[in-house]
């Protein structure tokens, strides 16, 4: 049963995929009429926990409709005064049946918004996944109307209007304070531009059979969601009970200058919450005290500096060279003045992850004839800002984040990490992974230096393991979120910042019994 849970947590479809797996069920014999009364029985116990006792009901024309009127019929035989809205006057068969027989019950079905009463909380059964093109007209002005109520609007499936793959709003969409997610997750829970007409989502399990799911999806599936059991089964833990500290992993920071010595800091901490074996930090000369203090287990290696306090060039050790390390994290702090040292940092022959200045050097020198040299594998983190200059003729990743940060992955051959409320990592095979929880609390100066210096720590330890890189960034994105959330709770969403975020990491480790 956990087993099967945690397989379905981590799987994400579009329309297409929902379609074809939902047909296959029913080629199978699983009669329509029958799955449409378990889901819809499903929904209206997850209902019934919402308080109040009377509520409109908006019906639509397909199964979306469908359901809302078994929910509709379920709640009056509870108790709950059920008024419904629909603006059709067309309906699937299974749907009109479902409205006479409700209507036969004594339960009123308006045709104008106004006259809906007014009640505790709404229903959404207008569309689901079959919506195919922008809504228009009185159905848009209907839903404008709604949104305006400011009633707890409960969405069936998915808000009615946002397209089930990209998120986007198709004309106008209801904005849902709660969304009961059908079978399995959509994928425009995943997109941010669709986050705040979800509301709060909820997954309702009706038993999709995991061989239809593989059979549609394929094995491993291109896309799917972090969840702790995916992100834990990559950590570092537990620790081999005999080995070193060069064992588990050596990470070379290169960030900071005169301007930003913090973004060294914070890097430096989120590498250490890593748990890395060796970590050393190259900063220009002037940081090498501050940095010292904060970090005294660290290799602090002071390099000369531009006359703007910039990293002039790496001065690395004697006998040491790039190749010394495991991994190497690159760009938070660093000004673009530090472009010299690029050439050398690209040609290295370990992981790389680049990010901020990093980034911004190289897409100045332009992402993909660069990162072509590159034979070890490369991370990028951009944001959004970043992503565009890094990628400028990748399609708009504010349209469809998800197909961006994949095109940007198979154009590079690099493992792309789109920062986001939803963070999105491809890898240059075109898999995806999705962050499915976090917090408004991250969107603050640092945190993304925080995550740079995590996923440098934990591919430093996983050099020698054979786990795929896109796989490590996705647990420490996984893992930077979660202390950002846990912080939240306990600071509200005011109180993380950077470097309070960077003492939260361990606790979140801690608290699911993995120490
Ligand atoms: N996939 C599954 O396994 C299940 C699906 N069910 C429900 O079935 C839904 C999908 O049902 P349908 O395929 O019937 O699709 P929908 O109910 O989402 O809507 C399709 C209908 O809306 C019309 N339509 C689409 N866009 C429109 C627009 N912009 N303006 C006006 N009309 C528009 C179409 O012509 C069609 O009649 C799911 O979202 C879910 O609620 C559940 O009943 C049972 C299980
Ligand atoms: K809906």
């Amino acid at each position: 049963m956990q087993a099967r849970q945690a397989q379905v947590s981590q799987v994400v479809v579009t329309a297409s995929q929902m379609r074809d797996i939902e047909g296959r069920i029913f080629a199978a014999g699983m009669p329509v009429a029958a799955l449409m009364e378990k889901v819809a029985g499903l929904i209206s116990l997850r209902v019934q926990a919402v308080a109040g006792s009377s509520v409109g009901i908006f019906v639509g024309p397909g199964h979306n409709g469908g359901d809302a009127l078994v929910v509709a019929r379920e709640l009056h035989f509870r108790g709950y005064e059920v008024w419904l809205y629909s603006p059709f006057s067309k309906f699937k068969e299974l749907t009109s049946q479902h409205l006479q027989y409700a209507q036969s019950l004594g339960i009123k079905c308006y045709h104008d918004v106004e006259q809906l009463p007014d009640c505790d909380f709404l229903i959404d059964g207008l569309f689901g996944f079959g919506l195919e093109r922008p809504i228009t007209d009185h159905i848009a002005v209907a839903i404008n109307h709604l949104n305006q109520w400011g009633k707890p609007i409960l969405s069936i499936d998915i808000p009615s209007g946002i397209h089930t793959d990209t998120g986007e709003v198709l004309g106008t969409a209801i904005r849902a304070t709660h969304t009961f997610c059908l079978g399995l997750w959509k994928l425009a829970f995943l997109q941010d531009q669709a986050l705040e007409y979800i509301g709060k989502a909820e997954l309702i399990d009706f038993d999709i059979p995991g061989a239809d799911v593989q059979a549609v999806l394929g094995n491993p599936p291109q896309i799917k969601r972090i969840t702790s059991v995916t992100a834990l089964s990559t950590l570092p833990l537990p620790r081999p009970a005999v080995t070193h500290k060069y064992k588990e992993g050596h990470l070379l920071l290169i960030c900071g200058s005169r301007r930003y010595a913090g973004g060294a800091i914070l890097t430096a901490l989120g590498a250490r919450a890593s748990g890395v074996g060796m970590l050393s930090i190259a900063v220009p000369e002037s940081l090498k005290p501050i940095l010292v203090s904060h970090l005294p287990e660290a290799l602090i290696i002071g390099c000369p500096e531009t006359e703007t306090g910039a990293i002039a060039h790496l001065q690395l050790p004697e006998n040491t060279d790039l190749s010394s390390f495991r991994a190497i994290a690159c760009g938070p702090g660093l000004t673009v003045d530090a472009a010299p040292i690029f050439p050398e940092v690209i040609n290295s022959e370990i992981s790389l992850v680049l990010d901020a200045d990093g980034l911004n050097i190289l897409a100045d020198m332009g992402t993909i004839p660069t990162l072509e040299k590159r034979q070890a594998p490369t991370v990028l983190t951009p944001h959004t800002g970043e992503f565009q200059r890094l990628f400028p003729d990748i399609a708009d990743p504010k349209s469809d984040r998800i197909k961006a940060v994949q095109e940007a992955a198979v154009q590079s051959g690099a493992v792309v990490l789109l920062k986001g409320a939803r963070t999105a990592i491809a890898n240059s095979q075109g898999a995806i992974w999705v962050n499915p929880e976090s917090t408004p609390a991250l969107a603050r100066g640092g945190s993304g230096d925080v995550l740079t210096g995590l996923i440098g720590g934990l591919l430093a330890q996983a050099a020698t393991k054979e786990i795929p890189v896109e796989d490590i960034v996705a647990t420490a994105a996984w893992w930077h979120s979660q202390a950002g959330i846990l912080a939240a709770q306990e600071r509200t969403e005011l109180g993380v910042d950077a470097f309070t975020l960077t003492q939260y990491l361990m606790p979140v480790i801690k608290n699911l019994g993995n120490n």
